[in-house]
């Protein structure tokens, strides 16, 4: 699935009116009759509708399925909200075909012209679309707040009224949507927090833009989905053996937070890590040797991890759960930038510890994966206004660096060097549980040691983690889900990833 901008969504409109060829109005013929097939095949057969339409292409889209909702019995009143122009020509064409239903038609001048909507009503909302250049004000916000107030089932066609595509929207009056029912793809909108009220629940129509325009352009932003994750994952080989998938260490674990140190071992193990040594405090000693046998140990401090004399012989060392954020750990982590070669995961407190010295930033090696939440990006970085100035930060910063780095969310974002940006698509909110990103950082490492490239590794670990995820949920409910159960399920999520690369 693609997320491309509201300008990229007009050049692929261009490209297949000009290459498939279609007429601009047939275009939106189809887009319109695929929100009414839509209507009628998910529980609105029976009702009446209240369409609201701007003067613009969506406006036009709002007309064409009044026009289809009117012709198979259904009571439709349509309000055409005054801008002052005339309205684009396929607007025209539909309201002159409109014309011949008997779909009741007013138009909207002035706030005393905002009649109550009929609370039996379907409000369809073709207000505005992708072509939104300002936040509403006057008039088209007074209709957009009546709309929100009415209280109904409210169905956005392509996008709320009042929300931008590619940009915030925040503090700004937009549809609160029951659905949004979109053309053919994903717009970064509906993937940010700040906007999750006023989406509702999101379906992608296709409506057989030409397939040939995604191979013209490079996306600013794709998704993660199972054939990118199968494309990096490589089989394991019949007559390998355990050094053919990579030594990797973890340094994690204090006293008070050595389930963060289990948690990402037992995720690192189960990722498919040919060996596995733990660098712990002393008190962490038995928790670990009994809780993972399959670990080795090597004790480093008493109460928190303190100096570690040799970092070599690792091909991926992550660190950061439940360090602490003591000034032995800051020399620790200097000196595992300047002398390890593996590939750095680092998340939690070692995020922690390089906010509070900004100058171990700058020796981050290339070769990093860092994983902050919300909250430790803006601690490392600086603060943001809002989720896309966030979005934008985690892609300057991972161009600047040279790492990658891993926006975690309900949409983790997977920044890379090269500039691309990356939105997973796995993981529910039952994955907001204390420990869920211990385990996606021992999922990385794992994935890191076996060789795959930092990017690689951060793609398909957020992947899996989110898979196994989701798998735990459906087994266990979201409610009772725990860090524990992500890994428990990882083997599910691999054995799903293999059946759908072979098809079976
Ligand atoms: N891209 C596609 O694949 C297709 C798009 N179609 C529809 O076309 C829409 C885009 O159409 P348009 O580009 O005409 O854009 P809109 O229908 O969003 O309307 C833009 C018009 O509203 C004005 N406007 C912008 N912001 C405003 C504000 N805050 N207050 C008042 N007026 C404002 C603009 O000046 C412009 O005249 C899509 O959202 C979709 O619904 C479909 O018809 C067919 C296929
Ligand atoms: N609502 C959600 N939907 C999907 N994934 C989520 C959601 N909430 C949290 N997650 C995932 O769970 C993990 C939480 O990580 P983090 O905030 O570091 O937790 P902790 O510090 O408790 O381990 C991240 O990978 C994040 O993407
Ligand atoms: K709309």
């Amino acid at each position: 699935m693609q997320i491309l901008t509201a300008a990229r969504i007009r050049e692929w409109d261009e490209y297949t009116i000009r290459e498939l060829p279609i007429q601009s109005i047939d275009l939106m013929e189809r887009a319109s009759a695929a929100c009414f097939d839509w209507l009628m095949e998910n529980g609105f057969k029976q009702n009446a509708f209240t369409v609201f339409c701007g003067k613009g292409n969506n406006g036009g889209d709002g007309l064409a399925i009044a026009r289809m909702l009117s012709q198979t019995g259904h009571a439709v009143t349509v309000y055409i909200l005054e801008f002052g122009a005339k309205g684009t020509a396929d607007f025209q064409t539909n309201l002159a075909r409109i014309h011949q239903t008997d779909a009741v038609i007013k138009f909207i001048s002035t706030v005393d012209t905002l009649h109550p909507i009929d609370a039996n009503a379907i409000v369809i909302d073709a207000l505005l679309g992708t072509g939104l250049n300002r936040p509403p004000d006057g008039l088209t916000s007074a209709v957009v707040q009546h709309i929100n107030r009415s209280g109904n089932t409210v169905i956005a066609i392509d996008i709320p009224s009042g929300l931008f595509a590619d940009k915030s929207s925040k503090d700004q009056t937009a549809i609160e949507a029951t659905y949004t029912l979109s053309f053919q793809c994903y717009k970064t909108a509906f993937l940010v927090a700040e906007n999750a009220d006023r989406l509702g629940a999101i379906h992608i129509l296709d409506i057989g833009l030409h397939p040939d325009y995604l191979s013209t352009i490079t996306p600013e932003y794709q998704f993660i989905d199972e054939s990118i994750v199968n494309a990096i994952l490589q089989p394991r080989k019949k007559f390998a053996h355990k050094g053919n998938f990579g030594h990797a260490a973890l340094i994690a674990g204090s006293v008070g937070m050595m389930g963060a140190a289990l948690l990402s071992a037992k995720a690192c193990l189960r990722s498919g890590a040919g060996k596995l040594t733990c660098f712990i405090p002393r008190i962490g000693y038995e928790i670990i040797q009994s809780r993972v046998p399959e670990a080795m140990c090597r004790i480093a401090g008493t109460d928190h991890i303190g100096a570690i004399d040799s970092f070599e012989g690792y091909s991926a060392i992550g660190a950061g759960p439940g360090l602490g954020r003591e000034d032995e750990i800051q020399r620790m982590l200097q000196s595992l930038f300047l002398q390890s070669n593996a590939t750095l995961v680092l998340d939690a407190d070692a995020l922690n510890v390089l906010s509070g010295n900004k100058a171990l930033m700058e020796e981050l090696p290339r070769r990093t994966v860092i994983t902050p939440h919300v909250k430790e990006l803006e601690r490392l970085f600086g603060a943001v206004s809002g989720d896309f100035e966030r979005m934008e930060m985690a892609r300057e910063r991972s161009k600047e660096l040279g790492i990658t780095i891993v926006l975690k969310g309900a949409y983790s974002l997977v920044a890379t060097p090269g500039g691309m940006a990356w939105f997973n698509s796995t993981g529910n909110p039952g994955m907001a549980t204390g420990g869920s990103g211990d385990v996606l950082t021992g999922i990385i490492t794992g994935l890191a040691a076996q060789g795959y490239i930092p990017e690689q590794a951060a793609i398909a670990g957020v992947f899996l983690h989110g898979l196994a995820g989701d798998l735990a949920a459906a087994a266990i409910s979201e409610q009772a889900l725990i860090a524990s159960d992500i890994t428990a399920f990882l083997g599910d999520a691999f054995l799903q990833l293999q059946e759908s690369s072979t098809g079976e």
